[in-house]
Parts: C-alpha cells; sequence; structure tokens
C-alpha cells in the first residue's frame, strides 16, 4: 500500500493524517484518492470500516483553499449521527489547515445552524432534508459549490430521498466534481449515477466476500420467545466491550433496551423516533464507554464508525443482505476483528441461507450458549477486573485486610466469595417482549437474484459488470497490516468506467427535516426492495 506522503498532498494535510495514526493508506484509499485529485468523477466501493471517508475526505481537504469563504462543497449522508461523524472526521483532516465544516441535520435548532453558516463554512455535510429547509430559507447557497460527496448514496435512495438530492443538485454547477462512497452497491444505483456523474471511474476494493473479513460471524437458531434469554446469555458468556444489538422496529428497541437495563446491563436505544438531544446523548454515551451496549434500529447501520465495538448482534434478523453486511461492519473496522451474532426463528433460516449466498459467505451455526458458559463468561469478566485492579496503586490500602482475613481463611474460598460478590447475582427480572413475525421471504426482481448477473463483478452487483477498463485481480493484499484474520487478501479490484441504464422510479415520501423518521413514515418501500411494514 501507498504511504500518504507519495500522493503528493499538502504537509499541513499529511501532518494532519499522521496525527490521525494512519500510516499507510487502505486499499479504497490508495486507489480513490490518487483519481478524486485529478477531479475525476467516482464511485467507490470497499468493505465496510477501510476507510472510505477519509478516501473522499483526504481529496477533498486537499484542495480547497483556506481562503476561501464560500461553500464549495456538500457531503450528503442518510443519518444525522453519520453526518455528525463524517464532520468530525474532515474537521481531524484539516485541523492544521484551518478549513471550517458543518454539520446540517433535523433535529437540531436551526438557528443554531443559521449562526454556525456565519462563519462562512467550506465544507457543508447535511442530510437531505434539513439541507433543502436552508436552502429554501437562503441560508445556505449552493452556486458556488464545486465538489459533492453521496456517502452511503444507496441508502439515500432507500430511503426515498431521490427528489430532494436531485432537487439539491439541480442548484450546484455542472461543472462540479462529485463522488459516490458505499460497501455495497446495488443496480439502482448506477441510475443515480448515470443522472449525477460525468463518465466517473468505478473504484472498487471488494473481495470475494462482501463483508471485512476480520468479522468473524454465527447464528443461533432460537424461537421467538427465547430470544431475550439468548440476548442475556450471549452478552454474559462473550462479555463484549462494547456491542450494537439491532432490532427490527422502534418499539422493539424500546422494549429491549428497558428489558436488558432492568437485568442490570449497561444499555441503551437509539432509534428515529427519539429526539435529537437524546439521540446524541445515546451516542454520546456509547462513544465514551458509559454504556456498553447500544440497541438500534437501522438508523445505525451505516457508516457508524465507534472505536472497541467488539460485538454486533442482530436480536432480529434484517430484511435484506446489504443491511445485513452494513450492520456487522460496524464492528471489525480498521482491521480489528470482530464477531457478529444472528437470531435466526426457525421460520427464517431460509432467509438467512439467503444471505448467505448473496454475501459469499458461510455463517457458522452455533448453539444456545449454556447457563454454564454463561456463567464462565461473568466469571471470567470478573477475575480480569480483580486482575487489573492488582496493578493499580490504591491496592496497598487493602493489603492489611487481606493479611488478616488470609490468617484465618482458607484463600480459595476467601477468593471465590469475593469474585462472587463482584459478580453480583444475576437480577431475575421477569422480561416479556412484544413477538416480532418473522421475516418473509419475498420475491425477489430478477436482477436482485443470485443468478450470477447481479454478483457478477463481486457481491451487490459492484466490481466491473458495464466497466471496459482493465480487471485486476489479487491486489490490496495486507489491508492495515498485522493481526487480521486475513486482511484484503484475494481481492478483486477493477477500475474503469461505468455506464447503464436506469432502473425504475422512486417513492417521493421522505423526512423533511433530514432524519431518519423511520420506514413507515419517513423511509419508504423502495421499488427494489419493499420491506416490512416495520417502524424503521
Ligand atoms: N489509512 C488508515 N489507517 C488506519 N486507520 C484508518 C485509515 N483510514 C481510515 N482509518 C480508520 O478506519 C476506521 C473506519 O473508517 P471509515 O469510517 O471511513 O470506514 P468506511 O469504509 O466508511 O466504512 P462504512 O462502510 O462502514 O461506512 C475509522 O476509525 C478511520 O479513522
Ligand atoms: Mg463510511
Amino acid at each position: 500500500m501507498k504511504t500518504f506522503a507519495e500522493f503528493g498532498l499538502e504537509p499541513k494535510v499529511l501532518q494532519a493524517i499522521t496525527e490521525l495514526g494512519f500510516e499507510e493508506s487502505t486499499p479504497i484509499q490508495s486507489k480513490a484518492i490518487p483519481i478524486a485529485l485529478t477531479g475525476t468523477d467516482l464511485i467507490g466501493q470497499a468493505q465496510t470500516g477501510t476507510g472510505k471517508t477519509a478516501a473522499f475526505g483526504i481529496p477533498l481537504v486537499n484542495k480547497i483553499p483556506v481562503t476561501e469563504d464560500r461553500i464549495v462543497a456538500l457531503i450528503m449522508t442518510p443519518t444525522r449521527e453519520l453526518a455528525i461523524q463524517v464532520s468530525e472526521e474532515i474537521g481531524k483532516l484539516t485541523r492544521y489547515k484551518g478549513l471550517r465544516s458543518l454539520p446540517i441535520y433535523g433535529g437540531q435548532e436551526i438557528g443554531r445552524q443559521i449562526r454556525a453558516l456565519k462563519k462562512k463554512p467550506q465544507i457543508i455535510i447535511g442530510t437531505p432534508g434539513r439541507l433543502l429547509d436552508h436552502i429554501n430559507r437562503k441560508t445556505i447557497r449552493l452556486d458556488d459549490v464545486q465538489t459533492v460527496i453521496l456517502d452511503e448514496a444507496d441508502e439515500m435512495l432507500d430511503m426515498g430521498f431521490m427528489e430532494d438530492i436531485t432537487s439539491i443538485l439541480s442548484l450546484v454547477p455542472d461543472n462540479r466534481h462529485t463522488m459516490l462512497f458505499s460497501a455495497t452497491m446495488p443496480p439502482n444505483i448506477r441510475k443515480l449515477a448515470d443522472q449525477f456523474l460525468k463518465d466517473p471511474q468505478h473504484v472498487s476494493v471488494i473481495p470475494t466476500q462482501v463483508s471485512a473479513p476480520t468479522i468473524e460471524q454465527a447464528y443461533i437458531e432460537v424461537h421467538e420467545r427465547q430470544k431475550f434469554d439468548a440476548l442475556s446469555r450471549l452478552l454474559d458468556m462473550e462479555s463484549p466491550e462494547l456491542a450494537i444489538i439491532f432490532g427490527r422496529t422502534k418499539r422493539r428497541v424500546d422494549e429491549l433496551s428497558e428489558a436488558l437495563q432492568k437485568r442490570g446491563y449497561s444499555a441503551d436505544g437509539l432509534h428515529g423516533d427519539l429526539s435529537q438531544n437524546q439521540r446524541d446523548a445515546v451516542m454520546r454515551k456509547f462513544r465514551d464507554g458509559s454504556i456498553d451496549v447500544l440497541v438500534a434500529t437501522d438508523v445505525a447501520a451505516r457508516g457508524l464508525d465507534v472505536s472497541g465495538v467488539t460485538h454486533v448482534i442482530n436480536f432480529d434478523l434484517p430484511q435484506d443482505p446489504e443491511s445485513y453486511v452494513h450492520r456487522i461492519g460496524r464492528t471489525g473496522r480498521a482491521g480489528k476483528e470482530g464477531t457478529a451474532w444472528s437470531f435466526v426463528t426457525p421460520r427464517e433460516l431460509d432467509h438467512m441461507h439467503f444471505i448467505e449466498k448473496v454475501t459469499r459467505h458461510k455463517i457458522a451455526k452455533k448453539p444456545l450458549p449454556s447457563i454454564a458458559e454463561a456463567i464462565e463468561g461473568k466469571q471470567r469478566v470478573t477475575a480480569e477486573r480483580i486482575l487489573e485492579a492488582m496493578d493499580g496503586e490504591a491496592v496497598h490500602e487493602f493489603k492489611a485486610i487481606a493479611i488478616q482475613l488470609l490468617e484465618q481463611y482458607d484463600s480459595v474460598n476467601l477468593l471465590a466469595a469475593a469474585i462472587k460478590l463482584i459478580t453480583g447475582e444475576k437480577k431475575d427480572v421477569n422480561i416479556e417482549l412484544t413477538p416480532e413475525d418473522p421475516i418473509r421471504a419475498k420475491k425477489r426482481r430478477p436482477d436482485v437474484r443470485t443468478n450470477g448477473r447481479r454478483f457478477s463483478g463481486g457481491p451487490f452487483g459492484g466490481g466491473n459488470r458495464t466497466g471496459s477498463g482493465p480487471r485486476g485481480r489479487g491486489e490490496g493484499g495486507g489491508g492495515y497490516g498485522g493481526g487480521n484474520r486475513g486482511g484484503y487478501g484475494g481481492n478483486r479490484s477493477s477500475s474503469s468506467s461505468s455506464n447503464s441504464g436506469g432502473g425504475g422510479g422512486y417513492n417521493r415520501d421522505r423526512d423533511r427535516d433530514g432524519g431518519y423518521r423511520g420506514r413507515s413514515e419517513g423511509r419508504s418501500d423502495a421499488p427494489r426492495r419493499p420491506r416490512p411494514s416495520a417502524d424503521e
């Protein structure tokens, strides 16, 4: 992989990259950055957690002059949390250069955003609904925008944002530089690309398996009513550092996070019906580790990058293979290891196999953790905590009493009693969750079947389907180097011009304030993949 110095970046940008601890570029970065620096339109696809944000962020901050005092770059994201996160990463990249970036998203007081806009940010990162609000109020003008980036573009389409994106982009000058990024590229993305990109280069770094190789995947067959106990046992057995649990609906997320709290876990929920303040507070707590279990709808499936997430648990299976890939991609990021578990009810087994087929990854079936395994897991955590505490400074204050106790009692009994106390009793609260219907195997349009057409260029229709450029194999090995399970080895890489016909129409429903109000209202069932009548 290339070092960042090889891209000919400004010293101040390089300095920021070094400070972020990036030693070498990831495969998508080494392919996309040189192309982006030339101003060519780009479709970038690479596995979750492989640095797509910096792949567009670095060339962007490199090219904008500090003296610029107009909005010259626009980044659109499907969710508020992602807008905030991308804005923070751009902020880090431009730390020494001193560009100004601003997230614009629904749910935050608009007056505050208007005040921030007066500071003349050069880069705006926003969700489509709120962006349009500002455009209509004339608090944001796009006349001077030279670069547009669509992060998770397929998700924005799925949420019914096509019309908003079209209106927004119609206000951006035609000679702009446009880039589009996602881990998955379903066929409908081509419509968007055809409409908004000019002779784009398709840069993809996707191996035969679309999910990151650093994620260990397993599923457990459980009945709906067993799910909660299975979850408690799994959490006890695995003792995640940080875990994200995905539930199908907002109600499910509320019930589940409450139930987990009752059982003594440090958990909280995230979904589109919470106020923005609540959403921000939950994300803050999760990022700083004051809660260690985040229960969420798919609002957290895309793009979120929280370091230390060791586990993703699909309490309910997602409807689509794409969602599955994005959800589990919240762990195993930047070359770190992660584990993804899914609960599958007997009637959903076919759906699980469909996900396996589409993602081209065999997912191991594991037994329900036993009570003994759960207990053992909890005790192991206590033992680890004790060993860690031994290194702490304050231990000597307890030594006198320890010596005294050891003189009178058996050491094994003493320690066992201490472990028991620290481990704590399981709070045996009765939990009843409202059952969810199983995911229905649904009829798929011919082009989304695994008939080889859709996936011919790699999973999810990426790769080199329509391109005429060179096709390379075996590039991209190594990844971040060191310690990963497989790195990026065996990647299929392609770089080609992409142009193909578009698909059907898109539902106009959308969330006016740019949030993720839920599929029942804001996230309409896109024609490509009808969703169940879930909340979100
Ligand atoms: N060159 C690099 N070296 C080390 N770490 C990196 C590098 N580039 C990015 N990272 C880190 O990797 C993590 C994942 O990056 P990012 O969020 O951009 O992934 P992504 O490809 O956009 O994933 P997703 O598909 O889930 O959105 C971030 O914490 C980022 O700081
Ligand atoms: Mg991303």
